[in-house]
C-alpha cells in the first residue's frame, strides 16, 4: 500500500504508519495547501481542511491513497467549553471516506485566547511552554498526562477513514 500524507508533520506521518504497519509499502510526506484556515473552528471546515489534503496529496504524488488530517477546534451544544477535534480523510481518487478522531474540553483559560482568534499550537506551547508540541504529544497528550498522545489520537481516525478501503462491509455502498 503506497501512502501520500497531505502535512510535513511527523506526527501526522507517524500516525498513517502507526495504522498501516501490517501492510507492505510506503508512508510518504508531502506539503499541500489545506485550503482551510489555519486554525478551523467548526466541524465543516475542519473535514473540508482533511479532505483537500487528502486529494491534493494524491494528486501530487504516484501514490495509491492520499491520507489528509485536520485539527479544529469548536463548541458543541451538549458538552461544556471549546474543543479539540480531528478529522481524517482517504481517498484512492475514486472511494473517499472521512472519519473523525477522539475529541477533547480544552482549558478555559485557553478555549478564551482561541476564542479571540489565536491558533492552538502557539497557545498550547505558550502555556506550557513547550516548543511545537503539535508537532510531538500534542494537546491529547498534554491534557491527558500522557494517557493518550496526537499520534495516537489521530491513527484513530485514520484506522476509522481506512475501514471502507481494507474491509468488505460497504462494497453495496
Ligand atoms: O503541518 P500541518 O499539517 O499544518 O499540521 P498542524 O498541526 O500545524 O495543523 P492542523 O491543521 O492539523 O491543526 C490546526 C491547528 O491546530 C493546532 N493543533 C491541532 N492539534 C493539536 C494538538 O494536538 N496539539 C497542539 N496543537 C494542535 C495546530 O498546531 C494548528 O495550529
Amino acid at each position: 500500500m503506497h501512502v501520500a500524507v497531505g502535512s510535513t508533520n511527523p506526527v501526522k506521518q507517524r500516525a498513517v504508519e502507526r495504522v498501516l504497519e501490517e501492510f507492505e509499502g510506503s508512508v510518504v510526506s508531502v506539503s499541500v495547501d489545506s485550503g482551510v484556515s489555519e486554525q478551523p473552528s467548526s466541524v465543516e471546515e475542519t473535514v473540508t481542511g482533511a479532505r483537500n489534503r487528502a486529494q491534493r496529496a494524491l494528486e501530487a504524488t504516484d501514490a495509491g491513497y492520499g491520507v489528509g488530517l485536520e485539527g479544529g477546534v469548536t463548541r458543541f451544544e451538549c458538552a461544556p467549553g471549546v474543543r479539540l477535534i480531528m478529522w481524517a480523510c482517504v481517498t484512492d481518487g475514486e472511494r473517499l471516506e472521512v472519519a473523525s478522531g477522539p475529541s477533547l474540553r480544552l482549558p478555559d483559560s485557553i478555549g478564551a485566547r482561541l476564542d479571540a482568534g489565536e491558533e492552538l499550537g502557539p497557545v498550547m506551547d505558550d502555556r506550557l511552554g513547550t516548543d511545537n508540541i503539535a508537532e510531538a504529544a500534542g494537546a491529547a497528550g498534554a491534557l491527558t498526562g500522557g494517557l493518550t498522545s496526537r499520534t495516537q489520537a489521530l491513527a484513530e481516525a485514520v484506522a476509522c477513514a481506512f475501514g471502507p478501503f481494507v474491509t468488505t462491509h460497504y462494497e453495496s455502498d
